[in-house]
Formats: structure tokens, C-alpha cells, sequence
């Protein structure tokens, strides 16, 4: 390093920012403009020439959000030199410093929904990036600052031919390692698969899953394998480390987002757009912002107010049980639950859940009358401003008297949704449609809600339940469903359309409602004000 010269090419060189393999970064000044860069200098004869590599990318991949522009570059004797954006720290370095076992919750989500779609832009370049880890994704400077930057292309490699714009092909040859140790997946690290687009997006999993658990990835504690029989063990830990074991007190999206990834054929194109919604679905659930906004250092994890007394509108489990208790034993002429046996089950699983619960933190929506004057405006501080809208109009809906006002709030709640960049059925949309299910279905008992809060456990039964369905399944259902509600004579019509929909919904990847969604919850709206 001691070699390089203070200038080359039009750049004088300052401050070394980084060092890798193959070359140093550093900060340079061009002589002529006074543009502060980042100058990547590599010597012409380094045996793994990727500065002349990542050249013949940069082109491609330039005028992409969270991609570095270049300036210039060139050779200058035995430098070979490439001039890009000057960035801030990368995520490994943010990592180390904040000293913390893992990364927060919002900010992995953020991470997420960025990664996934610099994976969905370069991507659509027909590139792969084939590096995936935190050295290699760096935050902008001001103010680029919540923008999280794809850099080191010096791995990339083209998988659509630029000549016969074809996918290239796969082969059974096993071929020679190329990626890294901690996050390449398991087809291209262990068994020598050519890599395709699926590759990219299960090294970005495994990075997510390991910036939430506490000393990282198995396989990434013992440091760099220093000997062929230590990589070798690296890669079979990586190879039978189970989904589940990895993911085990996660968020279920990231533990269905790593199996989506696996399950993933050669050539097939992954649903960027899904997983984006899924980690924005997943940060609003959990009380963050839905933006991906990369906020450094993270805002503090939003705590339910521990002093004001709160009511959860769920009954208790022996409120419940008498609630179930008292329906069984009336004779309300058609069934309204189910038999006995149902009820008894009904009651166990609210016991279960209920002592489940009392050892997590209480998700509880305060929606409370106490509320009701504060401008919309001002959400309670654990709530986005989305989820304080949803939840008061959950309570209107369940205190609605007649059809003309539920087919307001259905109106309102089109609004609400509309309004949001995101278009996904988060907990309290579901409430809602929840509320307006049991307004339509029988309004004088209680009803098992369509969906309860997101599997967060390992219940399997539960999460069998709610295996996700094809994106054509959802569709077709909805488009459905939005011609039939058109046609819907009773509240008993509806109700089972609302219930059809909620299901469909929660069932699908990204709970996002589409346009047939919107469609059809207008057809709700306007029916409701002709049913009487
Ligand atoms: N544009 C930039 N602005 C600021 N810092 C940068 C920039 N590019 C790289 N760095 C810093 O330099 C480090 C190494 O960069 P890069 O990965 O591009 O080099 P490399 O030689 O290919 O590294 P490796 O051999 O580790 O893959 C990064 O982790 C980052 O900290």
C-alpha cells in the first residue's frame, strides 16, 4: 500500500477508507473539479484483477437507487483505478461499533425491504452481485444518509447473455467456490451449483438472520476458516442448519422468506415485491414506521404506555369461556358457532394462548372512548399514524347500528388504505375487517376473529394453517369476489364474502390488497346502503 502514489489519474488521494483482498479504498480529491470521490485502486497485476471486472458492470448498473455512480476510471501505470461515490460506513461496521449482540428489529426490516430491491434493480441488469454481505452494503452520506449503497461488483457476474438476452445455463459440473463464507447459500458454498438470482436472495436472508441473532450465524462464530478441513466443516454446518433452528425465536417472515429462497428453481424470478411488502408488513405489525428508511442509530423500540390502564377488546379466557358457555346453551335456532366439542376446543386453545401470552410483551391497541377527541393527527406514540386511523375505525365498526353507517366506514377504511404507500392488510386493517365481518355475520354474539395476531411461536399447527397461497390463488379469488358482491341480497351474503376475502388475504404472501380488493370492498360499501 505503501507504493501507491498520492496521485493517480486526475485524483489526489487522501484518507484510506478501506482495505480488501484485491486493493484499498481511498478518498481523493479530483484535481480539476474539487469532486470529493471514493478512488478503488488495485494493482494491474493482482491475481484477481476485480477492479477491471467491476468496470465492465458499473455501466449498467448506473442511474439505480442505492447504486454508486462512477466518475471515472482507468489504469495509470500499475494502478488500475475506478472513482465512485463517497459513501458513509458500511453495515458491518455499524454493527461493531453499536457493540449490541444484534441489530434491532426495524432496522433489519429496513435493511430488508433496500437489499431486496437493489437485488430486484440489478437484477433486472441481468447481474448478479454474488457478494452478498454487510461489508458490502454502505450507507450514503448526507443526504443519501437513510440509503443503503450496493457497492464491490468485483464478484458480479452477467446471467442473462447480453448477446442472445437469454438466461445462461445450468450445468451439474461442480464448479469452484466463488462468494463468501458467511452468507453464499448453501447450492453455490456447498454443493457447487451455478448461481442464479435465487443465490442473491437467500445470501441476503441468511445476513438478515444473522444480524438477529446473538453472535451471529453458527457457522460465522469461530471466525475465518484458516484450513481446508475448517472450510469444509464451515460449509457442512451451513448445509444441515436447519430453517427452523436458525430462525428459532424470529419472526416467522424471515424463517419463510429463507425456505422461499431455497425452494426457488434456476431460473425461476423471485416475488421481490412480495418479500419488500412482507418486511414492511412485518416492521408495521411490530409498531415501526413502514417506511425502509435506514434510520442510524435506530429509534428506541416503541413500548406500550406502561402507566395508563389499558383494555384489550379480546375477552379474557374465562370471560370467553362463559361467553361460548352461554351461546352453546341457548337455542338460537340456526347454529351460530358450532357444536359443543368446537366450543370446548375454542376455550382450551384461549387458554393456551392466553397463557402464551402472559409471557410476552402485550400487543394491545389502545382504543379506548378515553381517545375518541384527539385529532387523527396525533397517533399515541407506540401506534403509526395507519394503524391509530384503523384501530378507531374498528371501534366505529363495532359500535355501527345500520348498514348506511358500516357502508361509510368500509369508505373510510378504502380512504385510509389508499392513502398509504403501502396497500398491506397490517394487524389492525384486519381488525377492522374483523369488526365489520361480525357486524355483518350476527353482531349480537361473539365470533372467532377471521385472523389473530401473527404466529410469532413455533406453533406449527397454527402456521400450517396459515400456509401461504399462490399469488393466483388470491387473485382469482378476489376478482371473484368482487363480481359476486354485486349480487349480495342479505348481511349474511356479505359476511361470508368479507370472511372469504379476509382468509384470502391473510393467506396470501404479501397481504397487500389489490386493485380487486378495493373493487370489491366498494361493492361492500355500495350494497350495504341497499340492504336493509
Ligand atoms: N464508495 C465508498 N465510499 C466509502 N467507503 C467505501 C466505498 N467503497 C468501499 N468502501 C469501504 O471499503 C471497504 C472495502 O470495499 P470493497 O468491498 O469495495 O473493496 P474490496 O477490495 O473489493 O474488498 P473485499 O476484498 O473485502 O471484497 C468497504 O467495506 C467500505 O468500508
Amino acid at each position: 500500500m505503501s507504493d501507491i502514489p498520492r496521485r493517480i489519474g486526475n485524483y489526489y488521494l487522501s484518507d484510506n477508507l478501506g482495505s480488501g483482498y484485491s486493493g484499498s479504498i481511498f478518498r481523493a480529491t479530483q484535481v480539476h473539479t474539487g469532486q470529493v470521490v471514493a478512488l478503488k485502486v488495485q494493482h494491474v497485476n493482482h491475481e484477481c484483477p476485480t477492479n477491471r471486472y467491476e468496470r465492465g458492470f458499473y455501466p449498467s448498473l448506473q442511474g439505480g437507487e442505492g447504486m454508486p455512480t462512477l466518475w471515472g476510471s482507468g489504469v495509470e501505470g500499475a494502478w488500475d483505478y475506478l472513482a465512485i461515490d463517497l459513501l458513509g460506513a458500511s453495515l458491518d461496521n455499524l454493527y461493531r461499533k453499536s457493540g449490541k449482540e444484534t441489530m434491532d428489529l426495524s432496522t433489519v426490516c429496513a435493511i430488508a425491504m433496500q437489499l431486496i430491491a437493489r437485488l430486484e434493480f440489478m437484477h433486472s441488469r441481468g447481474i448478479l452481485h454474488r457478494d452478498i454481505q454487510l461489508g458490502n452494503c454502505v450507507v450514503g452520506l448526507p443526504p443519501n444518509e437513510k440509503t443503503i449503497y450496493m457497492i464491490d461488483f468485483g464478484f458480479s457476474k452477467r446471467y442473462i447473455d447480453p448477446y442472445t438476452h437469454t438466461h445462461i445455463p445450468d450445468s451439474k459440473a461442480k464448479r469452484d467456490f466463488i462468494g463468501n463464507y458467511w452468507f453464499s447459500s448453501v447450492g453455490v458454498h456447498y454443493r457447487g451449483k451455478v448461481p442464479s438470482r435465487r443465490d442473491d436472495l437467500e445470501a441476503a436472508a441468511l445476513m438478515l438472520i444473522h444480524l438477529l441473532t446473538p453472535r451471529g450465524l453458527p457457522w460465522t462464530r469461530n471466525g475465518v476458516p484458516k484450513s481446508d478441513e475448517a472450510h469444509d466443516r464451515l460449509k457442512k454446518a451451513k448445509r444441515n442448519a436447519r430453517p427452523e433452528d436458525l430462525c428459532r425465536g424470529l419472526p416467522p417472515e424471515f424463517e419463510e422468506f429463507l425456505r422461499y429462497c431455497r425452494r426457488l428453481q434456476f431460473q425461476e424470478c423471485p416475488d421481490y415485491d412480495h418479500w419488500i411488502e412482507e418486511f414492511r408488513a412485518l416492521a408495521a405489525e411490530s409498531g415501526f414506521p413502514e417506511s425502509d428508511d435506514f434510520v442510524w442509530p435506530p429509534v428506541p423500540t416503541p413500548q406500550p404506555h406502561s402507566k395508563t390502564p389499558r383494555r384489550s377488546l379480546a375477552p379474557g379466557p374465562e370471560e370467553m369461556e362463559r361467553i361460548l358457555n352461554d351461546l352453546t346453551n341457548l337455542d338460537l335456532g340456526d347454529p351460530v358457532l358450532a357444536d359443543r366439542k368446537t366450543v370446548d376446543e375454542a376455550v382450551r386453545k384461549a387458554k393456551a394462548a392466553a397463557k402464551d401470552d402472559s409471557t410476552k410483551t402485550p400487543e394491545v391497541i389502545d382504543i379506548t372512548g378515553d381517545s375518541d377527541d384527539e385529532p387523527d393527527t396525533i397517533p399515541p406514540p407506540h401506534l403509526t399514524p395507519k394503524a391509530y386511523k384503523l384501530a378507531k375505525l374498528t371501534k366505529r365498526a363495532s359500535e355501527a347500528t345500520d348498514n348506511p353507517q358500516l357502508s361509510e366506514l368500509v369508505l373510510e377504511f378504502i380512504e385510509i388504505l389508499r392513502s398509504n404507500s403501502s396497500r398491506t392488510l397490517t394487524k389492525e386493517g384486519f381488525a377492522f375487517i374483523d369488526a365489520l365481518y361480525k357486524q355483518l355475520a350476527d353482531p349480537s354474539v361473539f365470533i372467532m376473529p377471521l385472523r389473530t395476531s401473527r404466529q410469532r411461536s413455533s406453533d406449527k399447527s397454527l402456521q400450517q394453517q396459515q400456509e401461504k397461497e399462490p399469488t393466483h390463488v388470491k387473485l382469482g379469488v378476489v376478482a371473484r369476489l368482487r363480481t359476486e358482491v354485486l349480487d349480495a341480497r342479505s348481511n349474511k351474503a356479505l359476511a361470508r364474502m368479507v370472511e372469504e376475502f379476509g382468509q384470502v388475504t391473510n393467506k396470501s404472501s404479501g397481504r397487500t390488497v389489490t386493485k380487486d380488493g378495493f373493487s370489491f370492498l366498494e361493492g361492500v360499501a355500495q350494497q350495504l346502503k341497499v340492504i336493509v
